[in-house]
């Protein structure tokens, strides 16, 4: 069964998601954010990938990947990956140089060239993690928007719909990325009405807009019983493309999680051909980005009334955001619900 599971290493927040699934044939892949981060390699049959996002051991977690079936892994150039018969994982490390715009567009060409070669073309969610994320590169340009313009040349050249997808700050160097991709026809990207596509973004934020989508529906796999799942993009407080409440860490959570609802919201899935109720959506892990450590316990306190499942895992994480204005900003894997008559499992 492809799913998610938490398991949190001493921390507060503990919602094992196996037992919302039924528990996968093996694992395809543990992302352990913690003190420690490196390059991913190949453990036991799985890829291992651990990114420095904690400050102190007792905020450390792991994300892991399961499998639904027998698990195949591998290495194409710099990227190590693992598959079953529905979904693709793969991760790759790019060391700190003056930097990354070369270096991303060949590490998200050679992902693209994996995906089509494996028969896995449909990427549904990626995360990118950059150390400095809002520093200077070595021409003066924001690391992350550097980031951006070979992200972009590489979607671009090969065409690529955009998934959902994360960027934010680390707090270790060089760039950790990992990402999930199905088979053909698996994935529906999702924009929301009350922002410009981050794909198109004004210049002013970079030569080269951001390349993802809001959010991604994954449809059931074929007969495998998996659940549909939906992958929110980190979701910050910009309406249009301009950051609201500069400053503000309250009201830039409370636009945030509104952009989510508005997202998520029945009426703008419909519009993407995706037909689910929003009491029917059960939110199983959340990612919460926050700038100042100060800000985490008010941050939290307004999550954990939104997202109000007990079951919930929720990771807060104090890193730097992609926009320099952004104090906070917030990513979701959601699922469906069993509807009456059958299970979605
Ligand atoms: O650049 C991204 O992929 C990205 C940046 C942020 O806006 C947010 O984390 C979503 C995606
Ligand atoms: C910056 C950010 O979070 C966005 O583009 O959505």
């Amino acid at each position: 069964m492809f799913h998610i599971s938490d398991r949190m290493t001493d921390t507060t927040v503990a919602s094992l998601l196996e037992g919302r699934d039924a528990a996968g044939a093996g694992v395809l892949a543990n992302v352990r954010f913690g003190t420690y981060g490196a390059g991913p390699t190949l453990a036991g049959g799985a890829v291992e990938l651990p990114i420095h996002m904690t400050h102190g051991r007792q905020h450390e977690f792991t994300e892991t990947w399961s499998a639904a079936q027998a698990v195949t892994t591998g290495r194409y150039e710099e990227l190590v990956y693992a598959h079953d018969d529905e979904r693709l994982f793969c991760a790759g490390y790019i060391p700190a140089s003056g930097g990354y715009a070369r270096d991303a567009e060949r590490a998200y060409s050679h992902i693209f060239e994996l995906t089509d070669q494996l028969g896995f073309p449909d990427l549904f969610r990626m995360w990118n993690y950059l150390g400095s994320i809002n520093d200077p590169n070595e021409s003066g340009m924001e690391t992350y928007r550097d980031f951006c313009v070979g992200r972009a040349e590489a979607f671009a050249f090969h065409g690529k719909d955009m998934p959902a997808a994360t960027g934010a700050g680390s707090l270790g160097d060089g760039l950790s990325f990992y990402l999930l991709s199905g088979r053909m026809g698996s994935a529906t990207h999702i924009e929301n009405p009350h922002q410009v596509p981050a794909y198109r973004y004004p210049v002013r934020y970079g030569p080269k807009a951001p390349s993802f989508a809001r959010a991604t529906y994954l449809a059931q796999a074929g007969g495998n019983g998996e659940s549909q799942r939906l992958f929110i993009s980190g979701t910050a407080s910009i309406i249009g493309h301009e950051t609201q409440h500069v400053g503000d860490v309250e009201a830039q959570c409370y636009v945030a999680l509104s952009n989510i609802d508005q997202l998520i919201s029945a009426a703008n899935l419909e519009r993407h051909d995706v037909r689910i109720k929003r009491d029917d959506l059960r939110f199983d892990a959340v990612k919460v980005y926050v700038r100042r450590s100060t800000d985490i316990p008010l941050v939290a306190s307004r999550c954990a009334r939104y997202f109000d499942d007990r079951e919930t895992s929720i990771a807060y994480l104090n890193v730097d955001i992609c926009r320099s204005d952004l104090l906070v900003e917030i990513e979701a894997i959601a699922s469906v619900r069993a509807q009456q008559g059958y299970t979605v499992e």
